[in-house]
């Protein structure tokens, strides 16, 4: 039997303070210990019709002709549309790009894009908007939840760091498509894949995937749906990361995924856990796969300095084989973490002569 991920499950909806304390601390143990974390969603956050509504947004967006989204493609501001193997996340494993379209939302302002959309979604502008906003709302607590638990001073430090009042930042919600296996020319899907292996760039990612959907063509249950997402175990293990994991089949929508970025991992000095993960093809053939991943960033001006809690301050990294490289103190801004990893996964966006002198 394939063994799965034992990513806890955790509903965030405190009764009063001393539960939001305890919710916290699990939410910072879990942080440290695996740097993924399930979100129950009982709707109460991000309302169930919302996330489905930006799924059926998503599957136009991609659906749309080709040179609509062209018209989009992607910038040095992250914003736009990313083709079919444009973005490499594990350049120095992959022989080919991954297999995947990705769509990327910057800030909007008065519910209005800041960047060319293609015209199918553009009636949804404003729908797009709210939900990109319900998604940093939730972050906003999140945050809150990790200054309570590890006993920052002021336990608001983290969500201040994130207030878009505080000025622009590299948030980004993403759309991603990932077509069927047998519509790609991947040969080899051991060595071919959606996504490569990576961690991710800011303090927290959001992933929303669907759930197992009945279909004539999906096959065996574990086909569809978004399943394909795997994560690597402290044991160096790649171990699947189910949509619904046990105890979560009756609720009205999949628990949201809550990942550790490296920015956050960097700024606690790798207390919290950034974790590799990545995205494989189910097998042969296989379903087209559609996920929704909203990257959180503090704003872009802010300074890395060490996070003022005793936790992390007294915390030791491990060296050696589970080191982190983003644990190494050097202070950075938000936006200079940033900009140092995007250009890694998109070669040919950037170039040589872009990079500034150091
Ligand atoms: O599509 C997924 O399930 C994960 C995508 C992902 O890891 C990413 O875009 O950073
Ligand atoms: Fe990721």
């Amino acid at each position: 039997m394939t063994q799965v991920a034992k990513i806890p499950v955790i509903d965030i909806a405190s009764e009063n303070e001393q539960d939001q304390v305890r919710i916290a601390k699990e939410l910072v143990e879990a942080a440290i210990e695996h740097g993924f974390i399930y979100i129950k969603n009982t709707g109460k956050d991000i309302p169930i019709e919302a996330v489905e509504e930006a799924f059926d947004l998503s599957k136009k967006l991609f659906d749309s002709p080709l040179d609509e989204k062209q018209k989009c493609t992607i910038q040095q501001n992250n914003r736009g549309w990313s083709a079919m193997q444009y973005e490499t996340l594990d350049p120095s494993n992959q022989r080919v790009g991954d297999y995947k379209e990705a769509f990327n939302f910057g800030e909007f302002q008065n519910s209005q894009a800041q960047q060319p959309l293609p015209a199918s979604i553009t009636p949804h502008e404003s729908e797009i908007s709210h939900f990109r906003d319900q998604c940093h709302n939730l972050c906003l607590k999140i945050n809150t939840l990790l200054g309570i638990g590890l006993e920052v001073d002021p336990p608001s430090f983290f969500t201040t760091a994130h207030l878009r009042e505080n000025g622009p930042s590299g948030t980004i919600l993403r759309w991603l498509y990932y077509p069927p296996q047998s519509s790609t020319d991947a040969s080899d899907a051991e060595k071919d894949v959606r996504a490569g292996a990576h961690s991710d760039y800011g303090s927290m990612t959001l992933l929303f995937r669907r759930p197992l959907l009945p279909s004539p063509s999906a096959g065996s249950a574990g086909k569809g749906g978004g399943d394909g997402l795997e994560i690597l175990t402290k044991q160096n293990e790649w171990v699947p990361v189910p949509v619904s994991p046990p105890g979560t089949e009756s609720d009205p929508s999949p628990p949201i995924l809550l990942n550790i970025g490296d920015l956050l991992s960097y700024w606690t000095n790798g207390l919290l856990r950034s974790t590799v993960h990545r995205v494989v093809f189910p097998g042969t053939g296989g379903e087209a796969r559609y996920s929704i991943a909203f990257f959180c960033h503090p704003v872009s001006s802010t300074p890395l300095l060490p996070v003022p809690s005793e936790r992390v301050k007294s915390f030791v990294p491990i060296t050696g084989g589970e080191k982190n490289p983003y644990a190494e103190r050097k202070v950075l801004t938000a936006d200079e973490h940033l900009q140092m990893r995007l250009r890694a996964s998109y070669l040919t966006l950037y170039n040589d002569k872009d990079i500034p002198e150091s």
